[in-house]
Formats: structure tokens, sequence, C-alpha cells
């Protein structure tokens, strides 16, 4: 993650935010509007009370006719007024289009977590990615959420600069009487291009000063990250209840006070932060604030010599002094906010890098037929697969004919290649090697959504939400309730589903609801069988589905496996053979490789074979 000390160059600087401004821009239209609308308000108002004051004052000092200043301070009042309700109204505006920021910019990255090829979330660097980019959101904002600060500031500080300008520009070119004896030197326009030039310096020393500040810890990023992380861990460990028992017998509280609470630790009292506040951090920042002062003192001087020399009257020193320092504060403003898009810029650039991992599996487009007869025939043609960055096979030379509407097994030891199997039929991985064929088509010719739509799996490591029953089993909101109903009854959940609070509203698990259940693993599987069968598709994969099951469990479910499975083809892994025996054929995967295919009894008269050894293994403590 050392990325995130890259610096860009200005022009990378500024292509790279546009992009993010543009992301925003496509997505959220309105809500950059009403950002935009409130800035450039909220940037224009203060030059209405400068403006008015200002003649207010000047009346007092001059003609002081009661009805004018009766007129100006009413007018003064009205605008003000009317000012801060429009400000109010962009305020709510802005509010509502801007709600719910985080998820916003959550969203941005979590449909390329949910749509990107499966493959890559596997990339350790990838997930690292995605933690660096939370991790930096999370500590000050840095990434998406700047770019929108910072544009904004940018459009901002221009206003300023420019309202405040206009309005200063007098100060410098008004004249001060020849009566005003040595005073004259004031109209001197070397005078006052030094004058200028010294103010001009002094404003830009501020914010170079700030900046130095701020880039001492953006160079802490991924200190901060890292800190943040660990804070995260250790710091929850006693809110989680799973490992609460652990944590009470081995009083692991201690060492994760260690880990948590040193005052050495990033955030303690000694910890980097800490000591870049007392040291470099803190000088600057006194630094920049003091310069300032310097600043606002110049402008005062300057400002009340040429009153005093004669060269405008008092209303005008209020105006001069008030718009003299919005100027300053702009630039100020300015040059932070170009160093600040700076520094933002490498974090963006690990945003873009994220949501720019190339995907693959999208590339097909052919149709995948819609078939009532459910008649989809699969092939595994000299199929060779190696995971990413694996330098070993773990499906090797894969040759393979479903029967459609049949009963396929896959058994085969510990690290054999089942799963893997199933994922390449999945298509969550492609093949390194040879080709799979749906209907005599390789399968990556297919839209890829298409063909994830004939497939129901029940995973080894299924996984099921902290949602009502119902929208576990059918994947979405909107269900047939009879439907999902039926679904549970043919997993076997009948009875439980009974005993169920809230019937299929009933909210498993109980991180978010006192009324949640707590499951079974086995109930918990019968639900991922129920969620296979609920979505019908023409194949239908259980991964060991009886792992968890009671033995009485198990047997209903293999009893009633042809109804469950209906006319769709469906492939069976388990290691537990016996369960193999009513499946119409059987593969045997031996080192990624299927070494064996037949019925249960074809095989078994194979004494030297794989599968003769793996079921006298097993047979031996059934007999
Ligand atoms: N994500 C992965 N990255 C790298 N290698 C993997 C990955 N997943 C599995 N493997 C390796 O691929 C091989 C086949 O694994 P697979 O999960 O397909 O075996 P399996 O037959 O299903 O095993 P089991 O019976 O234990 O479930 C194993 O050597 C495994 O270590």
């Amino acid at each position: 993650m050392s990325q995130n000390k890259q610096r860009l160059s200005w022009l990378e600087m500024l292509k790279v935010n546009q992009r993010a401004y543009l992301l925003f821009y496509k997505r959220y239209p309105r809500m950059i509007l009403s950002r935009f609308a409130l800035i450039i308000w909220k940037a224009l108002t203060p030059y209405v009370g400068i403006y008015f004051s200002a003649l207010i004052i000047e009346e007092l000092a001059g003609a002081k006719n009661p009805g004018r200043i009766r007129f100006l301070v009413l007018l003064t009042l009205f605008l003000i007024a009317a000012g801060s309700l429009v400000t109010a109204l962009l305020e709510k505006w802005k509010n509502v289009q801007s709600a719910g920021m985080w998820l916003k910019i959550k969203k941005i990255l979590s449909e390329k977590l949910f749509e990107t090829d499966y493959v890559n979330l596997n990339e350790t660097k990838n997930m690292e990615l995605y933690s660096a980019i939370c991790q930096n959101h999370n500590s000050a904002g840095w990434g998406l959420y700047r770019t929108l600060e910072d544009c904004e500031a940018l459009c901002q500080t221009v206003i300023v600069i420019l309202g405040g300008a206009s309005l200063t520009l007098s100060l410098f070119t008004s004249q001060v009487p020849e009566s005003a004896g040595k005073y004259t030197i004031l109209n001197n326009p070397l005078f006052v291009i030094l004058i200028a030039l010294i103010m001009l310096a002094v404003t830009c020393i501020s914010p170079v000063l700030a900046g130095k500040a701020g880039r001492y810890l953006t160079s802490l990023a991924d200190i901060h990250n890292l800190g943040n992380r660990m804070f995260s861990y250790y710091g929850h460990l006693g809110y989680d209840t799973k490992k609460a028992a652990d944590m009470r017998i081995y009083r692991q509280d201690k060492i994760c006070e260690k880990y948590n609470l040193n005052k050495e630790s990033t955030f303690g009292s000694r910890g980097v932060f800490a000591r870049y506040q007392k040291g470099p951090v803190g000088f600057y920042l006194a630094g920049a604030s003091a310069v300032s002062g310097i600043f606002t003192g110049i402008a005062y001087v300057f400002v009340c010599l040429k009153a005093w020399a004669g060269a405008f009257g008092l209303g005008a020193v209020t105006r001069y002094v008030a718009s003299i320092t919005r100027v300053y504060g702009g630039i100020s403003t300015l040059i932070t906010t170009m160093e600040d898009m700076r520094s933002n810029a490498a974090f963006l650039n690990m945003v873009f890098e994220f949501l720019d991992i190339p995907d693959h599996m999208y590339q097909g487009s052919l149709t995948v037929e819609k078939r009532n007869d459910r008649k989809y025939e699969v092939e595994f043609r000299n199929v060779s697969f190696q995971y990413p960055g694996s330098q070993e096979y773990a499906l090797k030379d894969v040759n393979i004919k479903f029967e459609i509407g049949k009963k396929l097994a896959v058994v085969g030891m510990n690290g054999s290649g089942k799963t893997t199997f199933i994922k390449l039929l999945c298509r969550l991985y492609d093949p390194t090697e040879g080709e799979i064929l749906l209907n005599g088509i390789d399968i990556r010719k297919y839209n890829y959504r298409e063909y994830m739509t004939i497939f129901s799996v029940v995973f080894q490591d299924f996984k099921l939400f902290s949602l009502p029953l119902g929208e576990n089993v059918a994947a979405r909101t909107n269900y047939d309730r009879e439907l999902v109903t039926e679904a549970l009854e043919k997993a076997g959940f009948k009875q439980r589903l009974a005993k169920m609070p809230h019937g299929l509203s009933t909210c498993l698990y109980k991180e978010y609801t006192e009324s949640g259940v707590s499951i079974s693993g086995g109930e918990a599987q019968k639900i991922a069988i129920a969620r296979a069968l609920y979505k019908n598709a023409p194949f239908i994969i259980l991964d060991e589905p009886t792992a968890s099951l009671d033995p009485v469990a198990e047997a209903e479910i293999y009893e009633k496996f042809a109804e469950i499975v209906g006319d769709r083809t469906a492939i069976y892994i388990s290691h537990r053979l016996s369960s193999c025996k009513f499946c119409d054929k059987i593969a045997v995967f031996h080192h990624g490789t299927i070494v064996q295919t037949g019925t249960h009894q074809s095989l078994l008269t194979d004494q030297t074979g794989i599968y003769h050894t793996l079921w006298q293994a097993q047979a031996q403590y059934y007999t």
C-alpha cells in the first residue's frame, strides 16, 4: 500500500480529479447541482453585507441623512434576511441530495465488487487495495469524497478571490491628495507594487506551511490505516460473541489490550501521530496561523494609512479590510486546496486502479437458449486449470459429458479437484486449457449473467444472511411465499418452519434483531438446499449437501433426492460413497483428473481402482 505515498504531477492531479468528479456527476447529477448552487451562493452573499455596511458607515461619517440611513439599514437587513432564507433552502436541498454520502461512495465500490470476475476476489492485492481505499476514506475522507470537497472549495475560492479583488482594486489605485505631504508616497506605483507583492508573499507562506504539515500527515496514511485496522480488530474483540468463549478461557483480552492500548501504538500518547504533532506538524501549523496574523496587521496598516492621508472615507476602511482579508483567505485556501488535491490524487488513483481491474467474464454475448425441456448438454473437453498464482494443476485434462436429466456423483479424496470442477462449470473461473461446451458452444461465448441462471448450487461453504428466512431462500425481497414454503418442505425444514415465530418473515441470526433465531449447521444446510430448489434452474449442484445433517435428516434427503431433483440434471459431490449409489453415473477424481467413471456396482468390480479403495476404507466402519 505504498501507493499512498506516490505524489503525482499537477497535470495527473487535474486529470484524476476531473475523472472522479465526472463519475459523481454521472451518477448523482442533482447532488452535484445542489452542492454547487450552495457554494456559489455562499461565496457571493457576504459581499452584500460588506458593500452595504460600507455605504451606511460612509453616510454616518458624511452627510448623515436620516432618511437615507434608514433606507440603507432596512435594505441591508432585508437583503441579509432574504439571503439567509435562500441559504437555508439551498442547504436543505444539498443535505437531502447528499444524504448517505458514504453509502453513495460505497455503492460505486460495491458494484465493482459484486460485478467483478470471481477470480479477481481471490487476488490478495485486489482485496488489499479495496481495504486501503476504505481505510483512506474512513481516516480522513481521502479518495472520492475528498474530490467533492476539494473541487467545491476550489470553485468557491475562485469566486471569493474574484469578488474580493473587484472590491479591493480601488484600494491600490485610490490617490492620496497632494496636501498629504510625505504620505503621497502611497501614490507611488513602485511602493504600491511593493506592498502588493509583500501581501501576496505573506499570503502564500501560510498555506505552504499548512501544506507541509498536511504532507507529513498524508505520509502517515499507511501507518494510520494499519493502526485503524488493528484498532478495528483488537478493539472490537470483546464485542465478537463468537470469540467470547475462547477469550475468557485463555484471557486473551490481556494480549489484545497490549496491542490496542499501548502508548507507543499508532494513536497512543507516545505514538507517531503524537510525536509529529509535538514536532514538525505542530511547528508548521503554528507558523501558518502566525503568518495569517502578520497579513492582517499589514492590511490594517496600509488601509488605515491611506484613509488617514485622505485617499478615502471611513466607510471604505471596513470594506477594504473585509474584502482584502477575504482575498487573502481565498488565495490561502486556493493554494491549500490545490495541495490537498495533489495529495488526494494518489488516493484517487488507488480508487481507479480498483474500478479499472479488468473483467473478462462479460465478453460473451450469445443468448442461452431458454428450453422448457431443460435439455442442456454440457461437455468438458481436455480441461485443465491452475488457480491464479499457483504452479500446480488443480484439474488436468478433464473430459466428461453430462447426460441430460441424469444424476452424476463426483467423488474423490480431499483436494482431488471436485469443487474446482464445479467452479469451472459455473464459470467462477475459466479453464487454463481446453473448453467447456454448453449445447456444443464454448461457454465463454454466452452472456455471462444468462449463463449463471441455469445453475443452482449449494456450495460446501454456503452462506446465509442475517435476513428473513423467506428472503434467504428466494434471494430476493419479493418472493412467492407458497413456492418458498414448498422448497423448505422438500429440503426437510417443515417442522422447524412451523416453530419459526414469524414464519418466513423470521429473521435468521440475532445480529440485527432481538427476535432473530439462531439455527444449527444442519438447519442452515436445509435452508441452503431450499434456496437451490427455489431457483428452479435446470442444473442442480450439491457439494457435500448432507455434511452437517443428522442421520435421520440425511436419510430423508437421500430418500427424497429423486423428488427434490425432479427432471433436472444433478451433480452431487459427496465423501459418503453409500449415498452415491442412487446416482446414474459416478466420476472418480484423483489428483485433478477423472480416473474412473461408471455406476456404483461397476466401479466396485475394479478392485485396483480408487473407488474400491475409498469404499473399503469407509465400509469397514459400517460393517
Ligand atoms: N482458491 C484457490 N487457490 C489456489 N489453490 C486452490 C484454491 N482452491 C483450491 N485450491 C487447490 O486446488 C486443489 C483442488 O481443490 P478442490 O477444492 O477442488 O478439492 P476438493 O476435491 O473439492 O477437496 P475437498 O474434498 O477437500 O472439498 C487443492 O490442491 C487445493 O489446495
